[in-house]
């Protein structure tokens, strides 16, 4: 068997690193590749550091060798993960951060309707009842839901003088403090807020809010990849985003597009993982019965294909849906099978905060200097 080098680096040439758009070849991952006889050793620097990315890096060049070049190549990969280079060489805290509050994580879904809000709503509650100061910002200025979910309909924000200023005092429910666009508008009236207007009422909701101190501010953004998403990126310093999707193909295409937004170079918010929504239907009187209604596993293989983390899934259950409209979120309910895939998936949310803490610096906030594109603001 005789290998050229250059066939190993076309096979390579047609995959790329988990997250990365360029090939890994054109990229400048690959570092080196060395061909002894039916020996290959590749030498590939990824940034990412989960596991998942590691493995599928591996396996992706495996597979592609024994494919393009020969099935029966001895393969090598020697693998090194290297955090990209900052500019200035110095990781800071730049943008504004909000003193008190520890860490800040979008809720973000491409599609819209699979959940987000619902997912949202039942983190933070989870999250109070394991004890943790939390904060929901409602920011989905298109359908805002926290004052249903959280049964805070006729209630307003206070106001409270704070060091002389007045803030708006966020409304209390289940332990959470919130903060909605719905508490500004009426539910029957149609939401036509044009972008400067709901950055406005978004920079209010966060820095004229009185929070206090946090453990986890929750972001439910708006569906979608928009402009209010780039506003809320500018006025953050993002911990970290979880991914809500449904098992079904249209959302797993838009989480993807989800995903990519935040880990665009000029962002860069670490995306924390993937929570899979209406993964199954198990009807009461078949409980041992799982109906794959939307799909199986779409959102795993998804997190599992970009190197990020699966944080866990929820069944499409009639209560969550029920808990949300009567103003009750279902994670409340004591010790059932529902409530329980709450914890698990908040435990993982948490894991993967923690792991991104000792990990990589605090996100930047980001600051769009032209309209073709942005780079991180610098502090002053
Ligand atoms: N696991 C679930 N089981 C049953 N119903 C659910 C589940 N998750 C969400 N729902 C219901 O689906 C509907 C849409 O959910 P939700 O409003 O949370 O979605 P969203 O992604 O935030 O939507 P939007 O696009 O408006 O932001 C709601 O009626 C909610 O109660």
């Amino acid at each position: 068997m005789k290998i050229e080098k250059k066939e190993v680096l076309k096979a390579l040439e047609t995959i790329s690193v988990p997250g990365e758009g360029q090939n890994m070849v054109e990229s400048g991952a690959v570092k080196n590749v060395l061909v002894f006889g039916d020996e290959v050793i590749v030498d590939i620097t990824i940034n990412n550091p989960s596991l998942q990315a590691k493995k599928k890096t591996e396996v992706s060049i495996l597979q592609a060798i024994h494919k393009e070049v020969h099935q029966k190549a001895q393969v090598k990969v020697n693998l090194k993960v290297e955090a990209p280079v900052k500019e200035n060489n110095a990781p800071e805290i730049k943008g504004k951060p909000i003193p008190g509050i520890d860490n800040i994580i979008a809720v973000a879904s491409g599609k819209g309707g699979v959940g987000k809000s619902t997912v949202t709503a039942n983190l933070a509650v989870t999250l109070a009842e394991m004890g943790f100061k939390v904060g929901l910002l409602d920011a989905d200025i298109y359908g805002p839901s926290a004052t249903i979910m959280f049964d805070v309909v006729n209630e307003r924000p206070l106001s409270v003088t704070v060091d002389g200023k007045s803030k708006m005092k966020p409304v209390e429910s289940y332990g959470v403090k919130v903060l909605s666009i719905g508490f500004f508008t009426k539910l029957d009236q149609a939401v036509v807020w044009r972008g400067p207007m709901a950055s406005k009422a978004l920079n209010q909701m966060i820095f004229d809010a009185d929070w206090g101190e946090l453990d986890f501010l929750l972001v439910d953004l708006p569906p979608g990849t928009g402009d209010i998403h780039l506003s809320i990126m500018q006025a953050l310093p993002l911990t970290g985003a979880v991914v809500v999707s449904t098992p079904q193909t249209v959302a797993l295409a838009d989480a993807r597009k989800g995903v990519a937004m935040f880990q665009q170079e000029s962002i860069n918010v670490p995306v924390l993982g993937v929570i899979e929504n209406m993964s199954y239907f198990t009807p009461p009187e078949l409980p041992d019965n799982k109906y794959h209604i939307f799909g199986k596993d779409g959102a795993r293989n998804l997190a599992e294909d970009l190197g990020i983390p699966f944080l866990g899934e929820l069944p499409l259950v009639q209560s969550i849906r029920e808990a949300g409209d009567v103003g009750r979120p279902a994670a409340l309910q004591e010790n059932t099978p529902v409530s329980n895939s709450f914890v698990d998936i908040t435990r993982n949310v948490v894991t993967e905060t923690v792991r991104r803490n000792e990990n990589i610096a605090p996100t930047e906030a980001v600051k769009i200097t032209t309209m073709a594109g942005c780079s991180p603001a610098k502090k002053s």
